[in-house]
């Protein structure tokens, strides 16, 4: 029987497929100084964003205005003290001080999974207007970054960068004046950006910007990096799964030792395998490397729940599919996510 791909139809990291398109009015664009003539606009490059303008086509840099409320930047805020497992090693040209959205505890990570997916892909879509819009993004980081100005605790900012993405953003959890001085998001084009918390920047990823340190306190922001797929259409995220799926499916589907795989770039650094496993086939063909920290597996057929594998090592997986060796095809959904500091080339900043 033909493999149906399990990603695709309605993978975490795009907008599902009857999500609410988002309104342009819900955007404040912030354009370079040299392309209008407003003085509300100039002030930014003197770092005061402004507090009202309204969407400007085409503008580099663009503000969601309250996405999230206090009571939700307190939560995410929150699940990031009580995770406490800071990482500094994921992304290695410029590494922030982060925790993966998908570790927050107390329901946070798939708070922030809705949030990207439902509001700010939309609103990616909206303010850029990619050709094949809102069903050609993704999102493959989501992280929740600190800045203390304390060096005890952290860095307290990030300097001058471009993202590996094609689009970025930022939401601030913290509240400027209170919870942290400095801070901003400086953006080429535009100035140092001050918003208010709840809301969040958007900005192309190719643009040179920086994270301005903190004099005091600690800033918190969630920060994910947004791709566009070309090769993908608008049945992105439809019932029959994406495009980009069976294509993927077909190709190595000549595979030896009968194994299929599906690699999907789902959020930086996750990756999801779909493994058709055939007697007498190895793991090691499914691209699972030693050092990879396997988060979770699915065996069976069909969408079942994904049963977390916490840090269980690269033998122990093997362990798994070993025994399953002799017992039939099995399928596994094995959801990787790369060791603390492995360098991913496609998800980094870059330079
Ligand atoms: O903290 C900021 O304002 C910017 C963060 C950023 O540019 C990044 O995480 O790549
Ligand atoms: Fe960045």
């Amino acid at each position: 029987a033909p493999l149906e791909p399990l990603l695709g139809k309605d993978p975490p990291h795009r907008t599902s497929p009857g999500a609410a398109t988002f309104d342009v009015a819900g955007l404040d664009s912030i354009a370079a100084v040299a392309d209008t003539g407003l003085d509300s606009i100039a002030a930014v490059a003197d770092g005061n964003t402004p507090t009202r303008t309204s969407f400007i086509p085409d503008a580099p840099v663009h503000l969601i205005r309250g996405a999230l409320d206090e009571a939700a930047c307190l939560r995410f805020v929150a699940s990031a003290a009580a995770h406490g497992g800071w990482t500094t090693g994921r992304h290695h040209l410029h590494p922030t001080t982060d925790i993966p959205a998908m570790d927050l505890p107390g329901g946070v990570g798939t708070e922030a999974l809705d949030l990207a997916r439902d509001v700010v892909l939309p609103a990616i879509a909206a303010a850029f207007r990619p050709e094949r819009g809102v069903n050609s993004l993704s999102f493959r980081d989501l992280f929740l970054a600190r800045y203390d100005a304390d060096p005890e605790k952290g860095q307290a900012g990030l300097g001058k960068h471009k993202d590996g993405s094609v689009f970025s953003f930022n939401a601030l959890l913290s509240e400027d004046g209170d919870d942290f001085r400095g801070g901003g998001t400086w953006v080429e084009p535009v100035g140092v950006v001050r918003p208010r918390r709840g809301d969040i920047l958007l900005h192309r990823g190719d643009l040179l910007h920086e994270g301005r340190p903190v004099t005091s306190g600690t800033r918190h922001v969630l920060v994910g990096f947004v791709q566009v797929d070309d090769d993908v259409g608008d049945n992105v995220g439809d019932e029959n799964g994406s495009r980009r799926s069976e294509l993927v499916l077909r190709t190595v589907a000549s595979l030896p030792l009968g194994m299929v795989v599906e690699v999907d770039t789902g959020l930086n650094p996750t990756r999801v395998l779909v493994t058709e496993v055939s007697a007498g086939g190895e793991a090691a063909q499914a691209d699972v490397r030693r050092g990879d920290l396997l988060r979770g597996l699915l065996v069976g057929k069909g969408e079942g729940e994904l049963t977390p594998f916490d840090s269980r090592t690269f033998e122990d997986v093997m362990g798994v599919l070993a025994g399953r060796k002799d017992k039939g095809p099995v399928r596994l959904v094995v959801e990787r996510w790369a060791e603390k500091g492995a360098v991913n080339e496609n998800d980094d900043r870059i330079k």
